[in-house]
């Protein structure tokens, strides 16, 4: 499942990630990358766990957890530190599927990559190129959002950025191990959710919601490794 989660950070915070990104060093995105992704991999990156990395990341997941959409469709574990990174012209990252399993640097955890996600930081009309394009079974998906949008798609997909021709293209890009690893359990959860919180609205009183809403939690029950 793909999903355009909007304004996940406010125009204020994405003012902030771009003055603090102006200013910060940056290293070869090819650091953080396994040895097939590497061979396709040009562009630049915040150094993980740099004081500018941490702040901004702070700022992402503070967002992310104010995003019921979010919450709904991914229905996080544990969620990567969320990395920068930065293309400037001619620089692009070839197809690849990322690393099953992340370890968190400087603890003992693992995040198992379920969700990968893209924050866009750059304002669409400011580069040329820069696609994200997501490969599945029905095709490709070509991605470019306003800046603080965010697009999640499944972890498992081939995808790749095209070149950028004109400016320069800053994101977040981070990983979420699900609750519920299975992809195609998450959709109907998510669905449910979606047709529950609508009939909230329509139907407020019915005590159908109340046992559709029950189904859900019990359905969450059954899924869920917390
Ligand atoms: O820059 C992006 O949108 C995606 C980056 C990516 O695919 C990765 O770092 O694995
Ligand atoms: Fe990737």
């Amino acid at each position: 499942m793909m999903l355009h989660i909007p304004n996940v950070l406010t125009a204020a915070e994405v003012a902030r990630c771009r003055a603090v990104m102006e200013k910060a060093d940056w290293t070869d995105g090819r650091v953080t990358a396994g040895h097939q992704s590497a061979q396709v991999k040009q562009n630049l990156q915040l150094p993980e766990g740099s004081a500018a990395a941490r702040e901004l990341g702070d700022l992402v997941l503070a967002g992310l957890e104010r995003s019921p959409l979010f919450i709904s469709a991914v229905l996080p574990q544990r969620v990567f530190p969320p990395l920068f990174n930065r293309y400037e012209t001619s620089m692009h990252f070839g197809s690849h599927v990322d690393g099953a399993i992340r370890p968190i640097p400087g603890t003992a955890q693992r995040v198992r990559t379920d969700v990968s996600a893209t924050l866009f930081l750059s304002e669409p009309d400011s580069y040329d190129g820069g696609e994200l394009v997501v490969e599945d079974t029905y095709g490709h998906h070509s991605v470019k959002l306003p800046a603080g949008d965010l697009i999640i798609y499944p972890s498992t997909s081939l995808h790749h950025v095209t070149p950028v021709t004109r400016g320069a293209r800053l994101a977040s890009f981070f990983w979420v191990q699900s609750m519920v690893r299975d992809v195609s359990k998450r959709a109907l959860l998510f669905d449910m959710d979606t047709a529950i919180m609508q009939l909230n609205q329509e139907v407020p009183k019915s005590p159908s919601l109340v046992m559709l809403t029950g189904v859900y939690h019990n359905l969450l029950r059954q899924w869920a490794e917390p």
